[in-house]
């Protein structure tokens, strides 16, 4: 029996081909046509006879195919203008005994209507698939280079001037700070300053993720790891960080049995997916940050050493804003000028009173309180200056060192009458400051409770208690 091309009559080729794909071309090595069907012809508005033999470029506008010919190259579902379509064109080299003797191109759509109709079918695809991209890379991109960074104070240039100077190594960095100092924007500024800096910036809050989460984070799963897991799996955060930069934020919060498991990934530079037996290699820069005392957490037991160690070969402390309180009209100033570009608002100041008042809080939530104070501040605007009475009450209420707006106890001149009506239970008026404290650290973090708690040094289950008992949402 013959099998293979033998079998099929030579005089049903030239259908077959032409069924395969309506429009097609052959040349030889040179680019010289030596085979095109009728149906390209008419759509170039030519006849086979006037083609053949002709350079394929002088009868095909912006072909390709003399030089795909010539390089061997491939060129597949390439965007191809003819009459003022856009054909998508294959570009297949032919070769014959292993030697390159000429080309073969076909064009994909038999009308521009047939791509019209395929393009409107894949049209929302694409653009979902562009949604999805955009979002992807603006996760996976780090967003602050250092001159966000903004401070002209001794301790803050030395942190800053460090930073930018180790961000070309591939060694771990530790940042060690208060919260809302700016941990986060630094290792933005580090990995966008680094030879890493067009590959993924991936971050991660080790205090948000429940402890019985945090592996598959970090690690990622394999099919079927446990009920609830998605089909296929799941990447984690070391293999979407590959060759860029992880963020490990909070680090101190990491309970102890991950940080065992952190540990042997740094070491191995490997991760293995939750229920996988595969090892995958990764290669990724850490920073992490807490504000917390890890060397005190390390003799207390409550962090691994060796994980420290690890962790800690670039240590860099940014200083609180109350130890560089030079810094804070420059910070308010640049914080307005970006609170300006989010409300439309343009020309906004601050008043020499309100000034003295920043320059003399203690900034327990640092920057992050100054933002949130100056955006509560132009919600309340109606002008263009920021005056007292658009400050929070804590504010509004602080006893000012260097002026004698607040009268003291001594100089006080107040009838007594009106001294004692104002003068309520010693229990009611302590309710009521802790009230407005815990308000107002609700505000400086934002609505997050937990920071909230650990502003205020009392544990979780107290402070949500507290609330309830103030009824604070
Ligand atoms: N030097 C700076 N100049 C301008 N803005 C800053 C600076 N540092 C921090 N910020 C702003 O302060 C806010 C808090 O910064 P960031 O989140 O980096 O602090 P953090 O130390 O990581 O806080 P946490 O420990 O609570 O996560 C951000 O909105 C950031 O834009």
């Amino acid at each position: 029996m013959t099998r293979g091309m033998e079998a099929i009559p030579t005089n049903w080729h030239e259908q077959i081909i032409n069924l395969l794909a309506e429009r097609i071309v052959v040349t030889d090595r040179e680019g010289i046509i030596i085979y095109i069907n009728e149906a390209y012809c008419e759509f170039l508005g030519t006849t086979v006879e006037e083609a053949i033999n002709r350079p394929v470029q002088d009868v095909i506008e912006n072909s390709r195919m003399h030089i795909v010919a010539k390089t061997g190259k491939k060129e597949l579902a390439a965007l191809h203008p003819i009459n003022g379509s856009e054909m998508i064109a294959n570009r297949y080299p032919l070769f014959v005994e292993g030697k390159l003797v000429g080309a073969l191109g076909t064009v994909m759509f038999r009308s521009p209507e047939e791509w019209r109709m395929y393009k409107t079918k894949i049209q929302h695809l694409v653009e979902e698939l562009k949604y999805y991209k955009t979002k992807v890379e603006k996760e996976l991109k780090s967003k602050y280079y250092f001159q966000d960074l903004i401070g002209s104070s001794q301790p803050f240039l030395a942190a800053k001037n460090l930073a930018e100077r180790i961000s070309v190594s591939n060694s771990s960095v530790l940042l060690i700070g208060e919260s809302g100092t700016g941990k986060e924007l630094f290792a933005h500024a580090i990995h966008n300053h680094s030879l890493r800096s067009s590959l993924p910036f991936v971050a991660i809050n080790c205090a948000s993720i429940p402890e019985h989460l945090l592996e598959s984070e970090l690690f990622g799963y394999d099919d079927g790891a446990f009920t609830g897991a998605k089909k296929g799996g799941k990447k984690g955060q070391f293999e979407m960080a590959n060759n860029g930069t992880l963020f490990l934020d909070e680090i101190g919060d990491m309970p102890l049995s991950m940080q065992s498991k952190l540990l042997r990934v740094l070491q191995e530079k490997e991760v293995q997916r939750v229920g996988g037996q595969k090892s995958i290699p990764v290669d990724v820069r850490i920073i992490a940050a807490t504000h917390r005392d890890l060397e005190k957490m390390v003799d207390e037991g409550k962090f691994r050493r060796d994980l420290y160690y690890r962790l800690n070969v670039i240590k860099i402390e940014i200083p609180s804003l109350n130890k560089r309180k030079e810094d804070i009209k420059l910070i308010s100033m640049g914080l307005l000028k970006k609170l300006e570009r989010k409300f439309f608002r343009t020309g906004i100041e601050i008043s020499k009173e309100v000034e003295q008042r920043l320059m003399e809080h203690s900034w327990p939530g640092n920057i992050r309180e100054l933002e949130n104070v100056l955006e509560r501040a132009i919600n309340v605007l109606d002008g263009q200056t920021i005056e007292v009475f658009h400050l929070p009450l804590y504010l509004r209420e602080l006893e000012l060192q260097s002026s004698n707006q607040i009268d003291s106890p001594v100089t006080n001149t107040k009838p007594v009458e009106k001294l004692s009506s104002s003068i309520s239970p010693l229990k009611e008026t302590l309710a009521q400051v802790e009230k407005e404290a815990i308000i107002n650290a609700l505000t400086v973090t934002n609505g997050n409770k937990q920071k909230a708690a650990r502003l205020l040094e009392i544990g979780k289950t107290r402070f949500y208690e507290k609330c309830k008992l103030y009824d604070i949402k």
